[in-house]
């Protein structure tokens, strides 16, 4: 509860450092006629999240790093606006609390839940141009920056979508909280969780879990066991702190602690393109209280890691930090193991979690960009292989995905072929796994994470 009136932000020594770095993949609008006027409006609205969730969130994932929980994230690779519906929001959760019950339930270990959601709306990109039939326009780089729609207008870097990207995350964690603490997240309701969605081989493994669990709910039940825990669950939002003037507008003096947090979600992460030690991204991260994230490409060096947790977790406090590993299936044996040896020898307690989307991206002749599910699934045995020769914990997954029925990953044992590109590929950008290949991927984790 607050105590005393806060300090304003822009009080806050250092906080604005980040201004005076190098600062790569952001819009250019400074010059636009409405940005300061956008950026004054994002310092006075509400946060989005109360900064002792952050703090909660960071004890939950001192846990993880401690090897007693493990991390779950998944969502779209660009949310979309027009997407932010009951009927999607709702897939999403469903199919993440899903995944979060086959890990529980397969490993016997809690799972802290996090949706990309409420924020996903930014995009660093390859190239800052695209072109299409002759025609050069700047690339889409999320509805927080620009349009998809390739005409010129829909392109122009327009400040006033970060409002639209407030609200939009706004009501879409106003759902997701209603979702998850209003009911709908009750445990004994883990066979509605599968209704609506296609009938598949994943399904039904799980609604062969789901009665399982019923029969031990109902013997608890009969034991006279206490409900109340089940009723709710604690489900956190995150995304890539891309848009630092998004980032640093929601940022916030905590008034029980008087430190910054940034507000626009609980969970920040520093992109493989952005994470430069002497750079914008990491200079303003380093300043805010919340549980933050680092993806690690194949390139990174083991001095990389150990100066990034110098610079974003000097106090080497476990659940400040996560690494997040995207090496691709065919790298990740070779270049992870130096990393983990290297951050375990230097007796710094983070978080790993795999992302096995980013690393293995390849693009079809018909000119789809899609990933293999062999692969997506490769990488994570490897992530699992390496802790385990190392003795260090695989903390968590990181998985582009949505709960609906789109044909963008290749393969999976209701295998998506090519064909199906044409009728049911929508995302803006990367390729996610669909809800039965999300269920899938949490069948297989489950069952690595029991083995251990
Ligand atoms: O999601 C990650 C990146 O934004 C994405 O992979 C970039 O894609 P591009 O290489 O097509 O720009
Ligand atoms: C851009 C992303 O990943 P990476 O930084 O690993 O490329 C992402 O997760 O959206």
């Amino acid at each position: 509860m607050p105590t005393e009136p806060a300090p304003s932000a822009k009080d806050y020594p250092g906080l604005d450092e980040w201004r005076e770095r190098a600062v790569d993949q952001q819009p250019t609008w400074a010059e636009h006629p409405d940005f300061r006027r956008v950026v004054g409006e994002l310092e006075a609205v509400p946060p989005l999240v109360f900064a002792g969730e952050t703090d909660r969130m960071r004890q939950r994932l001192a846990d993880v790093a401690e090897g007693k929980a493990f991390f779950l994230t998944g969502g779209d690779c660009a949310e979309t606006f027009e997407g932010a519906t009951a009927d999607r929001i709702s897939g999403r959760v469903r199919t993440l609390l899903q995944m979060a019950v086959v890990l529980t339930y397969g490993a016997s270990m809690p799972v802290v839940k996090m949706g990309r959601m409420a924020g996903q709306f930014s995009k660093p990109r390859s190239s800052n141009m695209e072109t299409r039939d002759g025609v050069t326009l700047p690339s889409f780089r999320g509805e927080m920056v620009n349009g998809f729609d390739f005409t010129e207008a829909s392109r122009v870097h327009d400040p006033n979508r970060m409002v639209q990207g407030y609200h939009t995350s706004a009501s879409t964690l106003n759902l997701i909280r209603a979702f998850t603490t209003g009911g709908f997240a009750d445990l004994r309701l883990v066979h509605a969780w599968n209704k609506g969605f296609i009938s598949n081989p994943a399904h039904a493994r799980y609604e062969t879990m789901a009665r399982e669990i019923d029969r031990a709910i109902m013997f608890m039940d009969a034991c006279g066991a206490d409900f109340e825990a089940l009723k709710s669950t604690e489900f956190y939002a995150g995304h890539e702190a891309l848009l630092l003037d998004y980032e640093r507008a929601l940022t916030r003096i905590d008034s029980r602690t008087h430190l910054p947090y940034d507000t626009s979600a609980h969970f920040l992460w520093i992109g493989e393109r952005t994470r430069g030690l002497e750079d914008a991204h990491v200079d303003f991260l380093s300043k805010v209280r919340n549980p933050i994230g680092v993806k690690l490409g194949p390139n990174t060096q083991v001095d990389d890691t150990l100066r990034l947790i110098d610079k974003l977790d000097p106090e080497r406090e476990p659940g400040r930090l996560t690494f997040i590993t995207r090496m691709g299936a065919s790298k990740i044996r070779e270049n992870l193991p130096g990393l983990v040896q290297g951050v375990r020898d230097s007796g710094a307690k983070v978080v790993w979690v795999t992302d096995p989307m980013h690393g293995n991206t390849i693009s079809v002749p018909s000119g789809f960009k899609t990933r293999r599910f062999n692969d997506v699934i490769d990488e994570v045995r490897g992530f699992f292989e390496v802790h385990e020769a190392l003795g260090t914990f695989p903390g968590g997954i990181h998985v582009e995905m949505t709960g609906d029925d789109v044909a963008e990953c290749l393969g999976g044992s209701d295998a998506v072929d090519e064909a199906a590109f044409a009728d049911r590929y929508e995302t803006l950008c990367d390729p996610r796994l669909n809800h039965m290949q999300s269920l899938e991927v949490a069948f297989l984790v489950a069952e690595f994470l029991a083995r251990r």
